[in-house]
C-alpha cells in the first residue's frame, strides 16, 4: 500500500493519496480501510461537525487519518491511536506523504491505556469528534472510558465503522438505547465490496 502511494500519489496532495490507496485495495490487495464509499459519509459528517479536536481509534495504515485530517480547519488537531508499531510506522509515512503531519498526532499504544492520559499529555479538554475503527469488541469499552474521563461534551459526535460487518452488536445496542445518545445508521457497503456495512453516528447529549 505504501509503495502504491509513493508510486502513484503526489506528495502533499491528500486526495491523490486517498485515490492511490483505494485503487490499490480495489484492484490489487483488499485492506480494511474505511474505503471510498463509507469514506464519503465520513467526509460529510466530518464537514458538518468541523471539529477542532478529533480522535481516531485504530489508525491502521492511516487512510481514514488522511481523510479526516485533510478536512480539518486550520488550527484543528487529530489524535490517532494505534498499538501495532508496524502499522504505526506505515501510517506515519502515509500521513507525511499527504503533507498532513502538522495536523495529526499519532500515539502508539492500546486505547484503554492511552485514553485516560490524553488530557495530561496533549492538553485535550474534550473531543468534538471520535472515529471508532479499531477492534470491534473495544468500541463499547472505550466509549464508556471516554465518558468516564470526561472527554465527551454535549454535542460530541461518535462515528463508528463496521457496525454491520464485522459488526459491533453490544456497542450498537448501547448507543441506540442509552438516553445519553442520539444515534443514526448510515447504510453503505463494506470497503471495496458489494457486501452491506455501515457507519453509526451517535451524538452525545451530555
Ligand atoms: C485496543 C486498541 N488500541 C489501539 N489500536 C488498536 C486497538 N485495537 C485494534 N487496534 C488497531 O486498529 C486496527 C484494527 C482494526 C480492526 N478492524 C477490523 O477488524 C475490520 C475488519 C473488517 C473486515 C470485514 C469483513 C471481512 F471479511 C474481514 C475484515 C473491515 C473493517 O473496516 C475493519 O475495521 C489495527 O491497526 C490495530 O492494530
Ligand atoms: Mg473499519
Amino acid at each position: 500500500m505504501l509503495k502504491a502511494v509513493q508510486k502513484n500519489a503526489t506528495k502533499g496532495d491528500p486526495q491523490s493519496v486517498i485515490s492511490a490507496i483505494d485503487h490499490y485495495c480495489r484492484n490489487k490487495e483488499w485492506a480494511m480501510n474505511v474505503g471510498d464509499d463509507k469514506g464519503l459519509i465520513l467526509d460529510s459528517v466530518l464537514t458538518e461537525v468541523n471539529p477542532s479536536a478529533a480522535l481516531e481509534l485504530g489508525t491502521y495504515c492511516g487512510y481514514s487519518t488522511v481523510r479526516i485530517a485533510r478536512l480539518l480547519s486550520p488550527g484543528s488537531k487529530l489524535i490517532t491511536v494505534e498499538f501495532n508499531p508496524a502499522f504505526a510506522a506505515v501510517a506515519r509515512q502515509i500521513i507525511a506523504y499527504a503533507g498532513l503531519q502538522d495536523k495529526v498526532t499519532l500515539v502508539e499504544g492500546p486505547s484503554g491505556d492511552l485514553i485516560p492520559k490524553l488530557r495530561e499529555r496533549f492538553g485535550v479538554k474534550s473531543f468534538d469528534f471520535v472515529f471508532l475503527d479499531h477492534w470491534k469488541d473495544r468500541y463499547l469499552l472505550d466509549t464508556k472510558l471516554l465518558e468516564d474521563c470526561g472527554l465527551l461534551q454535549k454535542g460530541t459526535v461518535l462515528l463508528a465503522d463496521n457496525v454491520i460487518c464485522p459488526g459491533t452488536p453490544e456497542y450498537l445496542k448501547y448507543v441506540r438505547s442509552s438516553p445519553r445518545y442520539e444515534s443514526r445508521y448510515y447504510k453503505s457497503n463494506l470497503e471495496y465490496t458489494k457486501l452491506e456495512d455501515g457507519l453509526e453516528k451517535s451524538v452525545f447529549l451530555g
